[in-house]
C-alpha cells in the first residue's frame, strides 16, 4: 500500500516568495501526524496543494500513490478536509450542503442522504439538520466542517487547526472523535498551534519552518531533544555556584535554590544529589522539570513574529492573508 501521503522536493512559489521550499514529508496510512510550524510556515499551503486548490510550482505529491494533479479525481476523492476558514454555502439547509458535498464525489443520493444524517449524528448536530449554517454557534461550525470532511468517508481526514478558537469541551470531543476515526483506520493529518493538542493526539509531528521541513519526530523524541532542569533546595544560600560542569550545561543560583540544566534530568538527579553532600550542601527538595514540546517546538522554529498559543484557554486565532480567503473560498464545498 502506498503511503497516505508523499511529497518529493514539493515546491509552491507565490511570485517572489516561496512557500514551500522541497519539501519531502511522508504520511503512513493509519497515521496520525502533526504538522506544526508557526504563522506562514507553509502548513495550509501543503494542505492546498494536496487538495488541488493551489496549483504545486515543483516536485511531486501524491496521496494514497494517485498525483495530486494527474489523477486530481482520485486523490481528492480519497481526503475530506475540515478547513480552518468556515467556507461553507450558506443557504442550504446543512443536511443538504452535505448531500450536495457527497453528490459532488459521486455519491448517489440515496446513500447520500444516509451518510449526512450519520455524520451528522456522529458529530453530535443532527437536531440541527434543517438549520442554515449561519444560525449555528461557532462551535457547532466546526463540527459542521467535520461532517462535511467526513460525508464521503474519506482515507485521509486533514484537519487543518480544527479547534481554532473552541471552547474546552468542544475541543475534548473533537478530540475523542478524531482519535476514534484514527482508531478505526482513518489516516489524519492535523495542522494546529496547540502544541498540546499535537502532544496528546499526534504519532509523528513534522515541525516546519518558512517552507521547509525542520524535523520528523514523535512528541517523546522530541522531548527528549530538549535538556531538563533541576531545581535544588539549599539549607543555605552557597556563595557560589558550585562547580558541575561534568553534566551540567549551566547552574544558576538563586537565594537557597540552585537550578542545574542537564540533558537527562531522571537519570543525573542521584549523582547531583551525591555531589552536592560530598561538597558540604544540605538539600532540602529536588525537583526535576522536563523541557516542554512548545519550548523545543519555539527553540526549532526561533523566529520574532511566531504565535504560538500557549494554553487551550487560549484562542489567539490570527486572520488569514487575504489572498488565502480568496482561495478557501474558491472551495465552497459541494460546488467547488
Ligand atoms: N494565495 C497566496 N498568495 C500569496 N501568498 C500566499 C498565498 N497563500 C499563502 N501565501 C503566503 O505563503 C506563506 C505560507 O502561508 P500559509 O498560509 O501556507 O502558512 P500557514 O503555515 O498555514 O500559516 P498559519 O499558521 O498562519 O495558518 C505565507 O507567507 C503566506 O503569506
Amino acid at each position: 500500500m502506498p503511503p497516505a501521503i508523499e511529497t518529493v522536493d514539493l515546491v509552491k512559489e507565490y511570485g517572489d516568495l516561496r512557500a514551500l521550499q522541497e519539501l519531502s514529508l511522508t504520511v503512513e496510512e493509519g497515521e496520525f501526524f502533526g504538522l506544526l510550524g508557526p504563522n506562514g510556515a507553509g502548513k495550509t499551503t501543503f494542505i492546498n496543494t494536496l487538495v488541488g486548490l493551489v496549483r504545486k510550482t515543483g516536485g511531486e505529491a501524491r496521496v494514497f500513490g494517485y498525483d495530486v494533479e494527474d489523477d486530481y479525481q482520485q486523490a481528492r476523492d480519497a481526503i475530506g478536509v475540515a478547513p480552518q476558514e468556515f467556507n461553507v454555502d450558506r443557504f442550504f439547509p446543512i443536511r443538504e450542503v452535505l448531500e450536495h458535498k457527497a453528490g459532488y464525489h459521486g455519491i448517489p443520493a440515496d446513500e447520500a442522504a444516509e451518510r449526512a444524517d450519520e455524520v451528522l449524528k456522529r458529530v453530535g448536530i443532527y437536531d440541527k439538520r434543517n438549520e442554515r449554517f449561519d444560525w449555528l454557534s461557532g462551535g457547532m461550525k466546526r463540527r459542521l466542517l467535520l461532517a462535511r470532511a467526513l460525508v464521503t468517508d474519506p482515507d485521509l481526514l486533514i484537519l487543518d487547526e480544527p479547534t481554532a478558537g473552541v471552547d474546552v469541551q468542544l475541543r475534548h470531543d473533537l478530540w475523542d472523535l478524531v482519535t476514534e476515526l484514527n482508531e478505526e483506520g482513518t489516516t489524519i493529518l492535523l495542522t494546529t498551534h496547540y502544541i498540546e493538542e499535537a502532544e496528546r493526539l499526534c504519532d509523528r509531528v513534522a515541525i516546519m519552518n518558512e517552507g521547509q521541513k525542520i524535523t520528523v519526530a514523535t512528541p517523546d523524541e522530541l522531548k527528549q531533544r530538549g535538556t531538563d532542569t533541576i531545581a535544588v533546595g539549599l539549607e543555605s544560600t552557597p556563595a557560589v555556584a558550585p562547580d558541575l560542569k561534568a553534566y551540567a550545561h549551566e547552574t544558576t543560583v538563586d537565594g537557597d535554590r540552585l537550578e542545574v540544566r542537564v540533558d537527562d534530568g531522571g537519570s543525573i538527579a542521584p549523582r547531583l544529589l551525591n555531589d552536592l553532600e560530598a561538597m558540604g550542601y544540605e538539600i532540602t527538595d529536588l525537583e526535576i522539570t522536563r523541557t516542554s514540546l512548545e519550548e523545543i517546538f519555539v527553540d526549532l522554529t526561533e523566529r520574532d513574529d511566531r504565535t504560538v498559543t500557549r494554553s487551550s484557554a487560549d484562542s489567539a486565532d490570527d486572520e488569514p492573508p487575504a489572498s488565502r480567503e480568496r482561495d478557501q473560498e474558491r472551495e465552497q464545498e459541494g460546488v467547488a
